[in-house]
């Protein structure tokens, strides 16, 4: 690769600025301290406060404002409070060198740790009229917005194309096909995954389409979806409501505990590059909005086991009531249906079997035939994708809620540990 000076415009049309007084080289290998490149790159961060840096600030620091730390023990847009929007985009690498891929991903980690904290990469008005911006100007200003971005490496990754095979862990390996699966090639397959989630939908695709415009050479985009209203609750949330009307997320993961037990790769794992990591499974789901909108409220209930106003399982009257799928109604039938989606999902159930859940609502406005075209984008995160798979075998088999959806898209994804500091970049240790 050939060096260039700051501002001048790559071959391929596209620009690949480093900030001002860095080489170019220096910055997109990572090694350049992310704060004192987004000062050099003359952006001013939103004003942080400590509490709101940290991510636990006050209800008081308006969304524009607030910065979830990038660096950390494990990726930030996982046990992170859902923000309301997201952009899930997934890449095909293109290139078959290792050392280019290697770039791309310092590139990404570099500028990844300047869009989450508020601040862009390059200048949006370069001083020269020749050069090409280095960001594309549509976040300017608008502060970091709890802007979070996840990285994944999806199986085929370590295919043997960059020298990876040998750090493939055991438990990542494409997903089996599932009873009642409706996969097409428009959402499934790709070798990396990109979720960027944020308070405002601009923020979110202002990242994506920057990481997207810097890989150019090196990675294509495969699918993608753009979600919103949040489908799903975090710690200290308030329960949102998928498109179905119901409430969602509300027996989700939430203890240290469970983070722990059921969520973060520990240190038993046989590869020692995830510890500290999680596997993504995304599903696009499509919602048949017209057929559910006709159904009887009674059936509904039936469907989930919860009550649609309330939230509260059958068997109880508030919705954090503990489901009890052993109590009975006069006919002697389960008061929770043993095909209801609950009954089918909760981990009583499942020998324990627990899942974080981080969905998004999406629409991609009408189809063909003039049908609303929307659903869930589902997204998970467990220490093992084993865990998606028991829950998703019994509900892609018997699931009442199989009538109302359909499962179009699909993968599954490494996601490595939270980078260090500053010169750290995922997938690093893939390449000793
Ligand atoms: C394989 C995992 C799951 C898929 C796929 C899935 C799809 C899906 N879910 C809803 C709506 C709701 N899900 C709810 C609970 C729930 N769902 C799963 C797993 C999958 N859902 C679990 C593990 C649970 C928790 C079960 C429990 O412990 O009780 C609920 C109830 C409220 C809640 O607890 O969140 C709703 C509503 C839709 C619409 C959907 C696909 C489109
Ligand atoms: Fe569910």
């Amino acid at each position: 690769m050939t060096q260039r000076s700051s501002g001048e415009t790559s071959d391929d049309g596209s620009s690949e600025e480093a900030p001002r007084g860095f080489s170019r080289r220096a910055f997109f290998a990572g090694a350049v301290s992310s704060a004192a490149a987004g000062a050099a790159a003359g952006v001013v961060a939103t004003g942080l406060s400590g509490a709101a840096a940290s991510g636990t600030g006050p209800a008081a620091v308006a969304a524009a404002d607030e910065v979830y730390p990038f660096y950390g023990a494990h990726q930030a847009g996982i046990a992170t409070p859902p923000q309301d929007h997201l952009v899930f985009m997934v890449f095909d690498v293109t290139t078959t060198s290792a050392s280019e891929l290697q770039v791309m991903l310092a590139k990404w980690s570099a500028a990844i740790a300047q869009y989450t904290q508020g601040l862009a990469v390059g200048s949006v008005e370069p001083d020269r009229a020749q050069a090409v911006p280095g960001d594309t100007g549509e976040a300017a200003g608008m502060g970091a917005n709890q802007l979070t971005v996840t990285v994944g490496f999806a199986p085929s990754m370590f295919d043997g194309r960059f020298g990876w095979a040998k750090y493939k862990p055991a438990a990542l390996k494409d997903l089996p096909a599932f009873a009642s699966d409706a996969l097409t090639p428009a959402f499934t397959g790709g070798d990396i995954c990109v979720q960027a989630c944020a308070s405002d939908p601009q923020v979110a695709y202002h990242a994506i389409r920057n990481l997207a415009r810097m890989a150019r050479t090196t990675a294509t985009t495969r699918w993608t979806v753009q979600g919103f209203g949040r489908a799903s609750r975090g710690t200290g949330q308030t329960t949102p409501r998928n498109l179905m009307g119901f409430k969602d997320g509300t027996r989700n993961i939430s203890s240290d505990d469970d983070f722990a037990q059921q969520v973060w790769v520990g240190a038993d794992s046989d590869q020692s590059w995830m510890t500290g990591g999680s596997y993504l499974v995304a599903r696009k789901i499509h919602m048949l909005i017209e057929t559910w909108d006709s159904d009887g409220i009674g059936d509904q209930h039936a469907v989930f086991g919860r009550t649609k106003a309330e939230g509260a399982p059958l068997s109880g009257t508030g919705e954090f009531d503990t489901p009890d799928f052993a109590v009975k109604a006069a006919d002697g039938t389960p008061v929770i249906p043993v095909n209801a989606h609950v009954a089918l999902a909760a981990h009583e159930n499942n020998n324990g079997t627990k899942i974080l859940r981080r969905g998004y609502n999406f629409t991609d406005g009408i189809d063909s035939v003039g049908r609303l075209d929307a659903g869930l984008m589902f997204i998970s995160y467990q220490k093992d994708p084993a865990q998606f798979s028991q829950l998703q075998s019994k509900l892609g088999a018997n699931d009442r809620l199989n009538e109302y959806i359909r499962h179009v898209g699909s993968g599954v994804f490494a996601v490595p540990p939270g980078l260090s500091a500053a010169g750290d970049y995922f997938g690093k240790a893939l390449f000793a």
